[in-house]
């Protein structure tokens, strides 16, 4: 199955970490990361075209996972035994990294959850790395291959 990740905002030098994940995890499955640049952090009006733009994209029986500090949190044996669930369950699996101003309500009202990477909030850049990397370690802990641990 096809994992797609969607960053709202642009990954710069985090790209080129970003994309090695990306490598990394095709060996489980094929995951499509596209970074849809945000209109304009000043202007507040732009998160709704953002988000009309993710919305636009999505199927009907898209499962829309929002990153979000708030959202329920996992450890990772955890958010593993979950991402596993939900790929035997659920249409695709879309992850919804937020900009700098977040997301717009009506794409908060479209995810079927929120999941928290911790407490702290951070840049979109780091959320999509820390994103990738459990998604690399949940397969890896689901196929019993030695990771770092
Ligand atoms: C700079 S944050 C935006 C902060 C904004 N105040 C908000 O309410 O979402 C950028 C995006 O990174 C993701 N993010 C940041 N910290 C996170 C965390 N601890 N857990 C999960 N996602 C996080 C979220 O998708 C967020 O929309």
């Amino acid at each position: 199955m096809r994992i797609d990740v969607f960053v709202l905002g642009k990954l710069k030098d985090f790209a080129q970490i970003a994309n090695e994940y990306v490598k990394m995890l095709s060996q489980f499955h094929e995951v499509k990361l596209l970074e849809l640049g945000h209109e304009n952090i000043e202007d507040t009006s732009s998160l709704k075209r953002d988000s009309a733009k993710v919305l636009r994209m999505l199927r009907d029986d898209d499962h829309l996972i929002l990153l979000d500090e708030h959202g329920k949190d996992f450890d990772s044996i955890s958010f593993a035994h979950h991402i596993s669930e939900l790929i035997m369950t659920r249409g695709k699996l879309v992850f919804l990294v937020g900009g700098p101003l977040g997301v717009d309500d009506s794409l908060k009202k479209r995810a079927n959850e929120r999941i928290s990477l911790s407490k702290l909030t951070l840049t979109h850049r780091i959320a999509t790395i820390v994103l990738l990397e459990q998604l690399f370690r949940s397969f890896k802990i689901l196929s019993n291959q030695k990771y770092h641990y």
